[in-house]
């Protein structure tokens, strides 16, 4: 290792600190009736560090030079350790695919430690696919490059795409295959293995809460969320169940705001098990989702996931519904009254309406939205659906639109390029064309200066989202060997809301090849 002493970096361990530890050390599988266990990253053949996000370094305070020495690989290869880095593994149960699964954890994520930025933002470092921990049951505690690739460049994608969302810092890779079969279907090959540090204010799930509510651990319950309270939300006062009711309140309305944010950009999760739901509201775990290129609320891009479709896009803010409901139940341990409980639900309701209406007005470029507005959008997404048009393509379109000019001349215009299907596009064409007239009705009725409206629109609808077919066109050069594009489209994805000229293939619609192709259209949840 070289000098480099990455100095920028305190460390203030809280979680270790503050909550019950496993009496138990190392990976052995086991039972752990506490909320974490210190385990040490298992050290890799040769860390190599393919990409980093300019951004989260600067937060933290790393330098472009230290990013590039072989120390920072080192480390966030889970080689080595800084001074003060402590790691361990989380433990959380959950509900997956709607049964409850028992003590699942931390299998393959590590964090080294909580760090403190400048400004004295809380930053936890966490290592994805940094060997096995008490908690990865039958598997390897590894991640694949391809699945290392997809869950940093998202990662960073999201954030500049105003979702709330877990960050990435680094894409190491480890020099060392995994073996993985990818379609379950006998056929396990090597692949070569990566490390992504993950960063987040917490990483705490619903199903850290589920965990002692499932074992009736009442006192471990009530520590986790006094930590959780006063670590991850110091802006809450109060005392006993006033305040644990707002405490759910807040994280009801996070969870609202999330939801609404994934519909309004075309984001699929994939799989909303309650282990992977954030308690800050953040999109966490970049495993099989997909992003809706012809819009389909029923679309899931998880093959696990194919026959119930539980996940699909359409059914998320309802998932995440469901999924309130079980920390609700987990959390009544907390409470002599389920009232503040079931108000925390209804505010997730109210709150879910309220930013749903803001997409409307925002995507619209309405001044507000009314009730008819959200109807009018209803026909819209039926029109879409039927007519097989692409999401991002068309409402990026929809902000040229000129409510002065004829209603039919601009069709194919502005959206000819949308339409995946001929047919389609002919049959729904009658229905686009009353849509739009009552469209350039209502925009007239606002009278809002175009332009105006369109700055609106367009920074609502983006233009550059990290569509199926691009992340797998960079997995495949990256796995011939050309990272380039892994580096290319981080940095397309820094501004989606902006024109970007000479990077529209970027932009483009799903080419017919992708249709079908495995990691365009479908992923596995193996990774
Ligand atoms: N390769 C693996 N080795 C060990 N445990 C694993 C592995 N893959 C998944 N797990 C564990 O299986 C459970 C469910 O997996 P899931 O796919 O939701 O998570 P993940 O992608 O590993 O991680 P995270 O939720 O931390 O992003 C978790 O407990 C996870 O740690
Ligand atoms: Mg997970």
């Amino acid at each position: 290792m070289d000098e480099r002493r990455f100095d920028n970096l305190r460390f203030d361990n809280r979680f270790l600190a503050q909550l019950p530890g496993d009496p138990e050390t190392g990976p052995g599988i086991r039972q752990v009736e506490a909320a974490w266990s210190r385990v040490q990253p298992t050290p890799v053949a040769a860390p190599r560090l393919v990409a980093y996000s300019r951004e989260m370094a600067d937060i933290l305070g790393f330098s472009e030079a230290d990013v590039r020495s072989p120390a920072f690989a080192q480390v966030f290869g889970g080689n080595a350790l800084l001074p003060g880095m402590d790691p361990f593994a989380a433990n959380y149960g959950g509900h997956q695919f709607g049964h409850w699964a028992g003590q699942l954890g931390d299998g393959r994520a590590i964090t080294l430690g909580e760090t403190l930025d400048a400004q004295g933002q809380r930053w936890e470092l966490q290592l994805k696919g940094a060997g096995p921990t008490p908690y990865s049951r039958s598997a390897d505690g590894r991640a694949v490059m391809r699945s290392s690739i997809r869950e940093f460049l998202c990662s960073e994608a999201m954030h500049h795409l105003g979702v709330p969302t877990t960050r990435a810092l680094s894409l190491v890779a480890t020099g060392e295959p995994v073996v993985r079969d990818m379609f379950y279907d006998g056929h396990p090959k090597e692949e070569p293995g990566a490390i992504v540090c993950r960063v987040s204010p917490s990483f705490i799930r619903f199903g850290n809460f589920e965990l002692p509510y499932s074992r009736n651990d009442a006192d471990g319950l009530r520590k986790l969320a006094d930590f959780c309270i006063a670590r991850d939300f110091p802006e809450l006062q109060g005392e006993g169940e006033s305040l644990y009711g707002d405490w759910f309140a807040t994280i009801a309305e996070r969870t609202a705001v999330l939801m609404a944010h994934w519909m309004r950009v075309g984001f699929v999760h994939g799989v909303m098990n309650t282990d992977n739901l954030s308690i800050l509201g953040l999109t966490i775990d970049y495993g099989p989702y997909g992003w809706i290129d012809a819009f389909d609320p029923d679309w899931t891009p998880n093959t696990t996931d194919a026959g119930g479709r539980r996940y699909r896009f359409g059914w998320q803010p309802k998932i995440a519904y469901w999924n309130l409901t079980r920390l609700a139940h987990a959390l009544s341990l907390l409470f002599n009254d389920v009232l503040p409980l079931e108000e925390g639900l209804q505010r997730y309701m109210d709150r879910f309406v309220e930013a749903d209406r803001d997409n409307v007005a925002a995507k619209l470029g309405l001044l507000e939205a009314r009730d008819a507005d959200v109807e009018a959008m209803q026909t819209l997404n039926a029109l879409l659906q039927i007519g097989e048009v692409d999401m991002t393509l068309f409402f990026r379109a929809l902000s040229k639109f000129d409510a002065q000019a004829p209603v039919v001349a601009q069709i194919d215009v502005l959206f000819g390029h949308a339409f995946y299907d001929e047919e389609k596009r002919a049959q729904t064409l009658p229905g686009f064309a009353d849509w739009l007239q009552w469209y350039s009705e209502r925009l007239r009725e606002d009278a809002r200066p175009a332009e105006e409206r369109r700055a609106r629109m367009d920074a609502a609808n983006p233009k550059y989202v990290l569509r199926n077919y691009l992340a797998q066109e960079a997995i495949d050069l990256a796995e011939q060997g050309d990272e380039s594009r892994v580096i290319e489209l981080l940095d397309v994805m820094r501004r989606p809301y902006d024109e970007q000229p000479g990077r529209e293939r970027f932009a483009a619609k799903r080419p017919e090849w992708a249709k079908t192709k495995a990691g365009c259209s479908m992923l596995s949840c193996s990774s």
